[in-house]
């Protein structure tokens, strides 16, 4: 996916009270997974709530050159007729991952089963990623690396195991993207495949291979870690898909609902995974009122809604073993931080480097610029609240759709307003933002 070479600046300023009710997009990690799963099974798979966000959109094409059909048949509607466990084809062009490390990874771990090679490749951003995380597993299963890019980096060729070979693998770090790669190359090998991670990321992959009719088992390992079984060559039938609301972007309104006086906004089916909830969890600790109701799920996947009032908010300190279930979340909690009373310290963040940019010192130049106090030490980041942000900067996007949103929200309730280099890179992962924030009530101009 291309952006225009003209970067498109955005300014937010101090707005009355947000009020009304909005659906934010489908789930980005559940509509990736949806669409290969469903090209990995036979017959044909049915998604509703799709996220139609670049990211998404270039694994679906993705998933077209590998030889499903995918097709758009409604709004946000989708249907793929699979290929099967290890029947991919032979792709004719580079595929294209444009900004996504999660369509990027888990695209290299299904090809990693098959006797295909296809060559893998993104924007600049995903470009520095590191990809030996994924690579490292996918070679002990017999994948190979034909050719590739410095230290592992993008664009690279990945050839297939003719004969994969199943393994039992612990995760260097948190990370579902390592954890989906080779349980995805392990329905294509005989026997058991094994991923144990010592802290849980989310476990949408598993939830969802269940729903597709795999045979796959987790079970607490250690005091925050999971063990992971999936059986092999399992013949996985195509299935409806209901994607929920995603927290990641409901993330954005609830920070802005909650620094804007007398803002109360209703968001309705956010998914609320309990490895995806540790922003609500943190901001509840902070004082914010966040109410859920019509709680119900599909598929294993938690959805709800939540009702959100402007609220006080004081400084907390956020454990490290929180940081997988809210890993992308962050950015705007460091906002909400900002206005809040009080110091916020978030430890254990040296993932945060590695996202679509080093998102640990971008998140504390958004802040600095914006006139607010804040340090990294090591791998924390320390947030001096002092209850009103001065605003008045311009933050630099780094190609990173998250410090764009966050900087939009934080420009909601500044003194002064807030402008973004480059508001490009939203439409990644929440295509809408903007005019769903102005029917909020947010000023963006
Ligand atoms: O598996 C996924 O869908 C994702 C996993 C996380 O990355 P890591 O696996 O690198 O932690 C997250 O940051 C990303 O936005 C989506
Ligand atoms: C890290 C993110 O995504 P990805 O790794 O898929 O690029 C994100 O959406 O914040």
């Amino acid at each position: 996916m291309t952006h225009s070479d003209q970067p498109r600046p955005l300014q937010a300023r101090a707005s009355g009270p947000l009020t009304g009710k909005v659906r934010v997009p489908g789930d980005k990690s559940i509509s990736h997974r949806a669409l290969i799963l469903g090209a990995l099974a036979v017959g044909e798979t049915r998604i509703s709530g799709l996220l139609e966000g670049e990211d998404v959109l270039n694994t679906a094409k993705s998933m077209q050159a590998l030889g499903a059909r995918v097709e758009r048949t409604g709004d946000f509607a989708w249907k793929v007729q699979g290929v099967g466990v290890g029947g991919f084809a032979q792709p004719k062009a580079p595929l294209d991952f444009g900004n996504s490390g999660t369509g990027c990874r888990l695209v290299m771990g299904a090809v990693a089963g098959c006797p295909i090679s296809a060559v893998f490749d993104g924007d600049a951003s995903l470009r520095s990623r590191p990809m030996r995380r994924i690579l490292d597993p996918l070679e002990k299963m017999g994948a190979r690396v034909v050719s590739g890019g410095e230290g592992g980096r993008l664009p690279l060729t990945v050839q297939g195991a003719r004969d994969p070979l199943p393994i039992t693998y612990r995760t260097p770090v948190a990370s579902a993207q390592i954890k989906s790669a080779v349980l995805l190359a392990g329905l294509a090998a005989p026997g058991t495949t094994t991923v144990i991670e010592s802290e849980a990321s989310r476990n949408h992959t598993e939830l969802m291979l269940k729903h597709f009719g795999a045979d796959i088992t987790s079970v607490q390992e250690g005091q925050h870690g999971r063990r992971i079984t999936l059986v092999g060559e399992p013949e996985l039938h195509g299935a409806n898909v209901v994607v929920p609301a995603d927290p990641s972007s409901a993330a954005f309104p609830i920070v802005a609902a909650l620094v804007v006086e007398g803002s109360d906004i209703v968001l309705s089916d956010v998914m609320t995974n309990p490895l995806r909830t540790g922003l609500f969890t943190t901001l509840r600790e902070m004082g914010a009122s966040i109410e859920e109701s019509e709680v119900r799920g599909d598929a294993g996947e938690p959805m709800a809604r939540l009702r959100v009032r402007a609220s006080k908010l004081r400084g907390v300190e956020v454990p490290p073993e929180r940081a997988p279930s809210m890993i992308d979340e962050y950015l705007v909690l460091a906002v909400a931080a900002s206005f809040a009373e009080g110091t916020t310290i978030m430890r254990g963040l040296q993932e945060l480097r590695v996202k679509e940019s080093d998102r640990l010192e971008a998140t504390a130049a958004m802040l600095r610029v914006n006139g607010v106090k804040v340090e990294v030490s090591g791998d924390d980041l320390i947030v001096e609240g002092r209850g009103h942000v001065p605003g008045g900067g311009t933050v630099a996007t780094h190609m990173d759709h998250r410090i764009a949103m966050s900087a939009l929200v934080m420009g909601c309730a500044s003194d002064q307003p807030v402008t973004v280099d480059d508001t490009a890179f939203i439409a990644t992962s929440f295509p809408d933002f903007i005019p769903m924030m102005r029917s909020l009530g947010a000023e963006f101009s």
